[in-house]
């Protein structure tokens, strides 16, 4: 049922079993799985709309090419970049049933084997890649049709052994390519760096056409929302409540159980929300679990804002303390990126940039007649992941990976300042140890080189050593009106110096790049400051003043042990809870070298299984009438109908 948003107190159920907070990728996929089983009940809060299949959404071509279509970002901002120029950065976010995949540029890439793997060394068993590839598998419905002419000049064999045909979310190749592609890929090769036939098998460091989440039979978007909620929202067992914003989580105490560290659980016991138009907040009761899957930037805001979060923030916003967990907000990572733009001036090239007046019209036609054509073609099909050792051979000094070693002072690394929490410091010890291994292992990239389809060479740093925090503003997350100025977003990106020197060489090679024959024949035409390479003051300035987000943010509510600076435990459940569990990007311990809404659906489908496992063989928990309420300002709502709160 989609209860229509000015009306929603007449259509909730008393009470739910399970409440999903967000109805992006992870929460729509649990919603979706949870809901196979007609006698529960679940309810998605979605504070965006439901979108209207706007071609910008749709259509592979456009995407990326204009601004968000405004309802469905949140608008949010990361604060002045201190270790950058002390400018902030938008920071896009979906606000839109369907969340990140109605907005992101459809790349669906997973990375290495060893990057999962690092996340089961990082104290989660089950979480490696042997783990995840079944949900790898199960999430997509993958097709390998590709024309035989692009199969031969672009190296597209997949290998169907590691890929799911009869997933929800389509996944596939566009029916068009553009010349440059070829250039790129031809170019990379004669650095020596391979040419992979599919980067989604476990090696993913070489150049490669990257498969995208479109529907391989009318070459759109495949997103959570047409993947995972349209097909099953008339089961009567899922509610989706659009335009809600979730303000709050309730707990109360659960009898003790004597577990070590917390004296007693805490339970979910209700979510707080404020429906479109209204200031009242109104809760709905759940019977078993609070599903938090808000996105890694609103998830650990959510949680310190219901009193579960650092004891430093929670002072700060003055909201009773439910749990202690210095993790939350913490542990923020995310792939910085630099545009660099190379003007290809060959008069015969046909690219992006050349749908214009009548041809524009000419290929919008084609493609609304059969699905065919440059329509077809997302920004970003052709990239580059170059691995350190093949960085460290093409360029003359390469990175020195030994700082990241065991002998270097962690602390000073996180640059956090004299109160970072020891949980907090220990944990980045164990994450540097594996983020050592990772960018010596050759399978692994260290930095990512988009060619895009309008000239650009956009260089990304893959493994970043920065670490960012994220912190609520207010108690109210709605206080003035809207919830972006309530979030204190800080990447800190190149807080830790060997991001931006990564960066620095990404441009060098880039420069490698444009420099060969196949790129040659394109005939590139730099602009300042791209066509001085050998400059790395000029090179490290305009880094620092053009470094922008590419969207991957994780770790916010990592999956790591509570005394590793953790907030999830390897079921996925919130320290010290019973029954509250995060299934968002956020949990994500270490960010691979990949786009990530691959893994966040595979994340989000091994969570629907552990917590069907969860119910299946435990007790289903007492309800919320036995426990002790929290505390004044936290009525406790048994059952009937939502009640306003003040
Ligand atoms: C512009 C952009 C481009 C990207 N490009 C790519 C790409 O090409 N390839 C790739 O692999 N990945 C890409 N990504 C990343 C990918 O889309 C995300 O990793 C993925 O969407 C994360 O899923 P999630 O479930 O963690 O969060 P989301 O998908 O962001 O879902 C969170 C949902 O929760 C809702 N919500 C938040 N707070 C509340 C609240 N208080 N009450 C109610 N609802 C709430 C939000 O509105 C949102 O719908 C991109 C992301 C963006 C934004």
């Amino acid at each position: 049922l989609n209860i229509p948003a000015d009306s929603i107190l007449d259509h909730l159920l008393p009470s739910y079993d399970y409440i999903v907070v967000g109805g992006g990728v992870s929460g729509l996929v649990v919603a979706n799985r949870l809901t196979e089983n007609p006698n529960v009940t679940v309810l998605v809060f979605e504070a965006g709309e439901l979108d209207s299949s706007p071609e910008a959404v749709t259509v592979p071509g456009l995407i990326g090419h204009g601004g968000f279509v405004p309802p469905y970002n949140w608008n949010l901002t990361t604060t002045p970049q201190e270790f950058l120029d002390n400018r902030s950065r938008d920071y896009g976010q979906g606000h839109v049933v369907g969340g990140g995949s109605i907005l992101n540029g459809l790349v669906m890439t997973r990375g290495a084997k060893a990057e999962y793997d690092a996340w089961e060394t990082l104290g989660n068993p089950g979480w490696s890649w042997r783990g995840l590839l079944p949900y790898f598998k199960k999430s997509e419905n993958f097709s390998a049709v590709v024309s035989p002419e692009y199969q031969n000049t672009l190296h597209i064999h997949p290998h169907m052994s590691v890929h799911g045909t009869d997933g929800p979310v389509g996944v596939g190749y566009p029916s068009f390519f553009y010349n440059q592609s070829t250039k790129f890929l031809r170019g990379i090769h004669e650095l020596g760096v391979p040419v992979l036939s599919d980067p989604n098998a476990g090696v993913a460091a070489g150049a490669t056409i990257v498969p995208s989440s479109i529907l391989a039979w009318n070459q759109s978007r495949a997103d959570g929302r047409r993947s995972y909620l349209d097909p099953v929202l008339d089961r009567p067992n899922l509610h989706l409540a659009t335009q809600q914003t979730v303000t709050r989580i309730l707990f109360v105490n659960e009898t003790s159980t004597g577990q070590s560290p917390f004296e007693a659980l805490r339970r979910a016991y209700a979510v707080e929300f404020v429906t479109l138009g209204d200031l009242h907040r109104w809760q709905v009761p759940c019977g078993k679990e609070v599903i938090l899957a808000a996105g890694s930037v609103l998830s650990p805001a959510l949680l310190q804002v219901s009193g579960v979060g650092p004891a430093s923030v929670l002072e700060d916003l003055q909201v009773p303390v439910v749990l202690e967990i210095p993790g939350v907000g913490q542990n923020f990572q995310d792939h910085g990126m630099v545009q660099a733009f190379y003007n290809y001036t060959e008069p015969g090239l046909f690219s992006a940039n050349n749908l214009t007046g009548d041809t524009l019209l000419n290929v919008q036609e084609q493609y609304l007649a059969n699905h065919t054509g440059p329509w077809t073609q997302p920004l970003i099909s052709t990239v580059a992941f170059i691995s350190l050792f093949n960085l460290s051979r093409l360029l003359d000094h390469a990175p020195n990976p030994s700082v990241i070693g065991s002998n270097f002072d962690h602390k000073a690394a996180l640059r956090l300042g004299p109160d970072a929490h020891p949980t907090i410091v220990e944990g980045y010890a164990h994450q540097l140890r594996a983020l050592l291994s990772l960018v010596l292992n050759p399978a692994v990239a260290v930095l990512e080189i988009m060619a895009d389809s309008i000239g650009t060479l956009s260089v990304v740093m893959q493994h970043p050593l920065s670490r960012g925090t994220v912190r609520a503003l207010s108690s109210d997350l709605l206080s003035g009106g809207s919830v972006a100025p309530n979030i204190h977003l800080d990447p800190r990106y190149c807080s830790h110096d060997l991001d931006c020197e990564f960066l620095r060489y990404g441009l060098k090679l880039n420069d490698r790049i444009i420099k060969t024959k196949h790129m040659k024949e394109l005939k590139p035409a730099p602009a300042y400051p791209w066509n001085d390479a050998c400059n790395d003051t000029l090179l490290t300035e305009t880094i620092k003043a053009r470094i922008q987000t590419e969207f991957h943010p994780v770790g916010t509510t990592a999956m790591m042990p509570l005394a590793h600076g953790g907030v999830v435990s390897p079921r996925l459940v919130v320290y010290g809870t019973a029954n509250l569990r995060v299934v968002d990007a956020g949990i994500i311990p270490i960010l691979p070298a990949a786009h990530i809404q691959s893994a966040v659906f595979a994340i989000a489908e091994k969570a629907a299984d552990l917590i069907k496992e969860d119910y299946d063989t435990f007790q289903p928990p007492t309800p919320a009438p036995n426990s002790i309420p929290l505390g004044p300002g936290d009525p406790h709502t048994p059952s009937g109908s939502p009640e306003p709160q003040g």
